[in-house]
């Protein structure tokens, strides 16, 4: 991993294609502007777009500088008056023609030198055939010593076998190492920070084991709806958008084992280690005890009324795909034999939370306060990925006065206590991307072993003909994911 504050982009071209489209609109524009602000985009940096749409050079430009509010930023008004665009089908030979002309252009005035990083920002069953017309345009391979690179957006395929056909696809014009897959998860700075905690530490690595940690609870909660985005979420639902790629990912840097240094591939080397040794949920018995589905219906307060998901457009309106997904995982190695890990993620949910949470075991006894055990909430070391980005650790504090009570109270660390900001996710990857650093991209055995895990599951909601369990908007899930954790005679942390 590049550590330096000097990081700045080599001499390339940055070609996105789906340039018309919403992720590079809200996502990609604004972040290549803050990049240009604060000096990691020289003037030997070039952006091309490509998309179906009609537009000039000139109008790529004003969507580029519509797309961002700058004040004063030089740098961005000269990239995005400079920016060329190639509309054209993604399936069009002519398309592919038209951009080789139009980097030779670049490389001519702007110095790029022959480098380039092409980004996928299409929807996902065109990523395939991109990549396959890039090989045949010639526009995979380096020239000399330049580099050529794939940004790929998540989802990678729709199940493991998908995501077979696309890595196939990819490789008729990239070797593996030109592929960067985008989680923008791994580039919060608190995923970040669990390399820093784990190993810029050793206090806590002696605790990071079976002996002291009694489960592991992982929530990505979102207050939000599908909103606008209901036909693609019918294609893909809460497994696929959530669990297959963002947790699995947080969760396997959590508890991976220590890598042997710090180059990218011995952690992805980890990573891929620990998501071989989940247990992938096989059998029906099993599918059905560790694993729930749910779906939000109407809810909320009076003055906040929330449709419910077969109400929202591009919905059907007996549809079953599930929006709350609520799973069991054990992992099959010393370190975790026997620590559950229970995974919660869901759109309505009552509060926006993204978290990390070991609890560690009771103590053996609770001799000086009989009683009160059953109560007291154990010991946690919770990293807060989202909002209010930090740490906490929770322990038992005798309350103050004559009696010996005991309470929970908490040690807490906010990134908020910085002066630095966090760079953006998407600003993290993109320069990641134009630098080479592959760290925070999901390596193609992640993928698949990923998909190896959520498959068998996503198989059997598929042909299960119960109706899938429902829960009410502002709601932590249905009841089904309630029971699923008290079974083991735990709780969620966060609950109704
Ligand atoms: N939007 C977001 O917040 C996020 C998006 N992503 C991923 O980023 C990628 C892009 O997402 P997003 O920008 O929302 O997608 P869009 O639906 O906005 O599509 C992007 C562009 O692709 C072209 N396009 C759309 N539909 C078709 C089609 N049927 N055939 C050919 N071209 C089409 C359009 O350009 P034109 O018609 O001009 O060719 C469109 O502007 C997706 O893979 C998504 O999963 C990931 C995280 C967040
Ligand atoms: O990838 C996705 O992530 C967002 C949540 O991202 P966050 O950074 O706001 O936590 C989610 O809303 C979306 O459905 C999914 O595609």
């Amino acid at each position: 991993m590049t550590t330096g504050l000097d990081r700045r982009a080599p001499a390339c071209v940055l070609v996105i294609f789906g340039a018309s489209g919403d992720l590079t609109a809200r996502k990609l524009l604004p972040a290549l502007e803050r990049l240009t602000a604060y000096g990691a985009l020289p003037p030997e940096v070039a952006l091309v777009g490509v998309a179906r749409t009609a537009m000039t050079d000139g109008e790529f430009g004003d969507l580029c500088r519509r797309s961002v509010t700058s004040d004063g930023n030089r740098r961005w008004d000269e990239l995005a008056s400079a920016a060329r665009y190639v509309a054209g089908d993604y399936d069009d030979p002519a398309t592919y023609q038209r951009l080789s002309e139009v980097l030779a252009d670049c490389d001519r005035l702007h110095g790029t030198a022959g480098n380039r990083v092409h980004y996928l920002a299409t929807p996902p069953r065109l990523f395939g055939p991109i990549a396959v017309s890039l090989g045949k345009a010639g526009l995979g391979t380096p020239d000399g010593d330049g580099f050529v690179r794939v940004v790929v957006e998540k989802p990678f395929g729709w199940d493991e076998e998908s995501a077979r056909a696309l890595y196939a696809d990819l490789s008729t014009a990239f070797v593996e190492d030109q592929v960067f897959r985008i989680d923008h998860y791994l580039a919060k700075e608190t995923v970040q920070n669990l390399l820093a905690l784990r190993f810029a530490n050793s206090v806590f690595e002696p605790i990071w084991n079976r002996t002291w940690v009694d489960n592991v609870q992982i929530t990505v909660a979102e207050t939000l709806g599908v909103g606008e985005r209901g036909g693609f979420y019918e294609t893909t639902g809460a497994m696929r958008d959530i669990v297959q790629n963002h947790v699995l990912q947080v969760l396997s840097l959590f508890l991976m084992e220590p890598p042997t240094s710090f180059h990218p591939e011995a952690i992805r080397d980890e990573k891929v280690k620990l998501l071989r040794a989940i247990r992938p949920l096989d059998e029906e018995a099993e599918i059905a005890a560790n694993a729930v589905r749910g779906q939000y219906t109407r809810g909320g307060t009076r003055e906040d009324l929330m449709p419910g998901y077969r109400d929202e457009a591009g919905v059907d309106p007996l549809s079953s795909t599930e929006t709350f997904v609520g799973l069991r995982l054990d992992i099959s190695n010393w370190r975790w034999a026997g620590v559950p890990v229970y995974v919660r993620t869901g759109k309505r949910l009552p509060a926006r939370v993204t978290e990390v949470a070991m609890e560690f075991r009771r103590p053996p006894q609770l001799p000086l306060f009989p009683g009160t055990d059953a109560d007291l909430e154990p010991d946690a070391l919770v990293v807060r990925v989202q909002p209010d980005e930090g740490l906490s650790l929770r322990f038992g504090a005798k309350v103050p006065g004559h009696a010996f009570r005991v309470q929970k109270a908490s040690m807490d660390f906010s990134y908020q206590s910085f002066e630095e900001q966090s760079p953006d996710a998407y600003e993290r990857v993109i320069l990641d991307a134009l630098i080479g650093d592959p760290t925070l991209f999901i390596r193609a055995d992640e993928v698949g072993r990923s998909w190896r895990i959520v498959d068998p599951v996503l198989r059997y909601w598929a042909q299960d003909p119960r109706p899938i369990p429902l829960y009410q908007a502002a709601t932590w899930g249905p009841p089904e994911a309630a029971e699923l954790i008290a079974r083991d005679g735990r709780r969620w942390r966060h609950r109704g």
